[in-house]
């Protein structure tokens, strides 16, 4: 196992933390001037990827010491410990490894003793063949007719990232399938999804590695019932419920058979689990081809976060840059802003990967961290978000280091929408590097000495850049893998557990204890005076 360091014990932190307070008022915008070729050497080129982080409040000498913080925090052992299924999710004793759902390697990599590569292999060759059932129409629902709807049951990492696919992927979409997502338990999302699909062309898919969170099974249940209700016959599952899940035996209560079980390992952390089964609803709607260069981009970006120098490496510079802002600078959030209609899910997304991995406060040796760890993601899809909470991102007391997504190729023929949408992004960038200062402002129309300091932008705002080609398949899967990466790379440095998330159980307990007392009917003063207060109302307004 990589060790467990305190980061703010280290040298590097130390002359960080020095370097800071005599650096931090470094000028982009000198820095630019001083050094011509700033763009080149502060970008990454990653096959159809530009990663441009030269529009950031650093220097040669702060990328030194950021790479000697990942060094001296062992970020290289790490990664291998990772990648060869060493259990570095310690509290749940599990390994990590949806890099291997990604793998088309047949290197063996053993988890207690037993080798996962042909698991992985037999399970994707499930999916494919699901896939052609499904497309070739020799799949069919209960009255006969070929599966039109996919409808995907499941929450957080077993929704979110497949629906953030589906979307991304919009224009690769097969001819006469559609697919929907049902996560909330709030029955508005199930019944908006029932009153758009014929249950007799729909499969539905259980996604659930517990299969025992309370939303997805309320769904579920809810819809096996209004399937039943319909066709009157229990035997009819099998042609209409898939389970994704590490649960048999539930599935199996459910009534679905082994045949339609498909399988995610508890060495798969559900919020990076789209790779594998969890990703059933991606390969059915873009289909299996498509699917697998999902994969295979997302594949290459791991074989460039192994084996890349730090310095080169596109995950590890946009991990280090980040803890530069949070610990040094104290950034409270970071805000991502992808330039695609497509990408309106990716923030949500984001907020799981990142927000469930690294919101710890307790370090791998067991003690409250004295350091920040993960901050808040926020954003929007742009040019929505200009309109809207830009002015706070340029003219605003916050430090919020930014993610401009931009995919350069479109899908559709609209050239001069893409052209403006690009430039747009790219104007934001610049905008936020130079600000505008009182003397550029002077010369503007109906400018005034009493106005002009509200037209005035401070600038020196830090922002990476991400061009893609064309957000295609293999692109996306590279793009989200660096983020994976990312998350890892702070976790490892932060020295806290990036894949359990034990802060999300005492809110679903507490759930319960309220259920029971609705259910019985009263409260009886067990809780604190407001939730009391709220329960009770609550009964009181579902009586009238
Ligand atoms: O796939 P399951 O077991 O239904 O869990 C869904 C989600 O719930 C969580 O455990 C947290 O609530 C996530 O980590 C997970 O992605």
């Amino acid at each position: 196992m990589f060790p467990k360091i305190n980061p703010t014990q280290t040298k590097a932190w130390r002359k960080l933390k020095a370097y800071y307070l005599t650096h931090h008022s470094m000028n982009m915008n000198e820095l630019f001037d001083n050094d011509v070729n700033r763009f080149d050497k502060f970008s990454i080129e990653f096959e159809e990827i530009l990663f441009d982080y030269s529009k950031n409040i650093a220097n040669d000498k702060t990328i030194e010491l950021l790479v000697d913080l990942a060094n001296e925090c062992q970020l290289s052992a790490a990664i291998q410990a990772m990648f060869t299924g060493e259990k570095i999710n310690e509290t749940e004793d599990r390994a990590v490894l949806h890099t291997a759902l990604k793998s088309f390697s047949d290197e063996e990599i053993l988890v207690d003793d037993e080798n996962i590569t042909p698991l992985v292999q037999v399970e994707r060759r499930r999916i494919e063949k699901l896939c052609n059932e499904i497309h070739s129409g020799k799949w069919k629902g209960y009255t006969g007719k070929n599966i039109k709807y996919i409808v995907n049951i499941g929450v957080g990492g077993s929704d979110l990232g497949p629906a953030m696919v589906n979307e991304a992927l919009k224009p690769y979409w097969l001819d006469g399938i559609k697919s929907y997502f049902i996560s909330n338990v709030d029955s508005a999302n199930l019944l908006e999804v029932v009153s758009e699909i014929n249950f007799d062309e729909t499969l539905f898919i259980i996604a659930s590695k517990t299969f025992t969170t309370q939303e997805t099974f309320t769904n579920a249940n809810t819809i096996k019932e209004m399937f039943l209700e319909e066709c009157r016959n229990e035997d009819f599952i099998q042609k209409h419920f898939i389970a994704i899940t590490g649960n048999k035996q539930a599935a199996n209560d459910f009534g679905i058979l082994n045949g339609n079980i498909y399988k995610i390992w508890d060495w798969v952390c559900g919020r990076f689990s789209l790779w594998g089964s969890m990703g059933i609803s991606i390969a059915l709607t873009i289909g299996y081809d498509n699917y697998e260069q999902l994969l295979k981009g997302a594949n290459s970006a791991d074989q460039h976060f192994v084996n890349e120098d730090f310095n080169k490496n596109i995950p590890v510079i946009m991990g280090l840059l980040s803890i530069w802002y949070i610990n040094f600078f104290n950034a409270q959030s970071e805000a991502v802003l992808p330039y695609s209609h497509h990408l309106s899910k990716f923030k949500a997304y984001l907020q799981q990967a990142a927000m469930e991995s690294n919101g710890k406060n307790i370090d791998r040796n067991g003690f409250p961290v004295n350091y920040k760890t993960g901050v808040a993601i926020w954003g929007e899809v742009g040019t929505n978000g200009q309109h809207s909470y830009h002015q706070l991102l340029h003219q605003g007391t916050q430090f919020i280091p930014c993610d401009l997504i931009i995919p350069i190729g479109t899908h559709s023929t609209l050239d001069d929408h893409q052209n403006k949408l690009i430039c747009n992004a790219i104007a934001q960038t610049e905008a936020l590097l130079k600000g505008r200062t009182v003397k550029e402002v002077d010369g503007l129309a109906n400018t005034t000495a009493e106005n002009e300091n509200y037209k005035v932008f401070d600038g020196n705002r830090p922002s990476n850049t991400i061009l893609l080609k064309k957000l295609n398949p293999y692109n996306l899967g590279s793009l989200l893998a660096f983020y994976e990466h990312k998350i890892f790379v702070q976790g490892v440095i932060w020295n806290i557990f990036s894949f359990d998330q034990w802060g999300v159980e005492l809110g679903k307990e507490l759930s319960k204890s309220k259920l029971d007392s609705i259910n019985k009917g009263g409260i009886s003063g067990e809780f604190d005076s407001s939730t009391n207060g709220l329960l009770n109302r609550l009964l009181k307004l579902q009586v009238n």
